[in-house]
């Protein structure tokens, strides 16, 4: 298997321009796929999770080109829902795709397959099957159920009032949301339950209203939204960096001596996961926001013990930078780590075992107390990207480290090394 060894490295000093998101990227391109025009999205992420989003697209019949490497679409709205008579879609791993297409291609006609990588297979959708079912939809599962693959027979989505559970993910709430607008009928929809991942909704619910879709937001409890909408295109719209991308190139920065500003991301964004940054500052470092750009610089860091539900893909990034903290970290209330990538609370705990660290692997928390000295290790990845951007803050320890399969990155970031390698020294 192909590897990286990193470090010991002492300083990440720089600017960096971070890609775009890839939630907003996956958002936008399903919602302009929707929408009545066309339009123009410049920063798309170039990543496989996206990939698989316009190669789907595509093969239902939606037109769009590609220019920028990749990084502009000018996609031709449906003004409606997708009508094919057949798809058979893979998906890879990408929760953004799989989700919010399984609600979307209930709206129109067509039978459609859904399936990805082997995990994604493992990775649960039954409290959206659960939601789409009670909405008059004949969604099947073609192997175990409560998981995809999944087999639509698409007669639109009825309206009314429809509950579903937030508890595992908060992208089944996401694409009943999105699909919402182009029910039948006004739709009602509750949330049974604790929501997970609450500003993935905000995520949501502001790529809606830029292409005209106004949701009544009841408390994060119940979500009132008017069938029969068509969704407007924006004309031009410019995807936001990705803040969890972000997340490494901060934690480098307040760990090694050095400053790093990151562009694409700052107080004006939409990503929960800016919520990061204030992470960083509670354990010590030195952040300054600007409306687009934050700023992070080394400062002696301490432990902390916070829930991190709201952020669970930068949390990982809290995880490793731990090691270099002063007393134990305590990241709670992140349970669903255990259904993403890869059971990422036993992965976590395990590689950094193997570091020598001091970790308690809980059934919803991770505890990480450091140690002097670290260990050279060889990371397994898990085909997890963010284990392998994580673990490479590891090189600013006084000993390299060793990361497997760094090509996993690919899923949301494939420049990832290149970029670590401009600022790191
Ligand atoms: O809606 C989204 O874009 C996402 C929601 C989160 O998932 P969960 O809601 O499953 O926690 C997050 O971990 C994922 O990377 C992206
Ligand atoms: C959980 C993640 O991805 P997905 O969008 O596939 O859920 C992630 O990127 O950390």
């Amino acid at each position: 298997m192909n590897s990286i060894t990193l470090g010991p490295l002492k300083h990440a000093n720089g600017e960096i321009q971070i890609p775009g998101s890839k939630s907003l990227s996956n958002r936008i391109l399903l919602l302009a796929t929707l929408a009545k025009g066309t339009t123009k999205i410049t920063n798309l992420l170039d990543s496989d999770d996206i990939k698989h989003m316009l190669a789907s697209l595509k093969q239902l019949g939606v037109k769009y080109s590609l220019e920028d490497q990749g990084t502009t679409c000018i996609l031709e709205g449906l003004a409606g829902p997708i009508q094919a008579d057949f798809g058979d879609l893979f998906l890879g791993n990408a929760g953004t795709a799989m989700r919010p297409l399984t609600a979307a291609l209930c709206l129109g006609q067509g039978e459609f397959h859904l399936h990805g990588e082997p995990r994604m297979h493992e990775r649960p959708i039954g409290d959206l099957v659960d939601a789409l079912q009670a909405l008059g939809v004949d969604i099947r599962y073609e192997g175990e159920k409560n998981y995809p693959p999944l087999c639509i027979k698409a007669s639109g989505l009825s309206g009314g009032e429809v509950s579903i559970k937030g508890n595992i993910s908060s992208q089944f709430l996401t694409a009943i949301l999105m699909s919402a607008p182009l029910a039948k009928g006004d739709l009602t929809i509750n949330v049974d339950g604790e929501l997970v991942s609450k500003p993935y909704i905000d995520i949501t619910l502001h790529a809606m209203k830029q292409f005209g879709v106004e949701v009544e937001n009841q408390n994060y409890q119940a979500f009132v939204v008017k069938g029969q909408q068509t969704y407007q295109s924006p004309g031009e719209i410019m995807v936001e960096g990705d803040a969890s991308s972000a997340s490494y190139f901060l934690a480098a920065a307040a760990i090694a001596g050095g400053k790093i500003k990151v562009h694409g991301v700052g107080s004006d964004s939409v990503q929960g996961d800016v919520k990061f940054a204030d992470v960083l500052a509670k354990m010590g470092a030195k952040i300054t926001y600007g409306p687009t750009w934050i700023e992070a610089e080394h400062h002696e860091l301490n432990g902390v013990d916070l829930d991190m539900n709201h952020i669970p893909d930068a949390a990982m990034t809290i995880a490793t930078t731990a090691l270099f903290a002063k007393g134990p970290t305590t990241i709670r209330n992140i349970y669903n780590w255990r259904v993403k990538e890869t059971d990422r609370l036993y992965a976590m705990a395990t590689e950094l075992k193997k570091l020598g660290a001091d970790v308690i692997e809980g059934e919803d928390f991770i505890t990480v107390t450091p140690v002097a000295t670290l260990n050279h290790a060889a990371i397994d990845t898990y085909n997890d990207h963010r284990i392998a951007m994580c673990f490479s803050l590891v090189a600013f320890s006084d000993t390299p480290v060793t990361i497997n399969d760094p090509g996993c990155t690919s899923k949301t970031f494939p420049t990832y090394f290149e970029l670590f390698n401009t600022v790191a020294s």
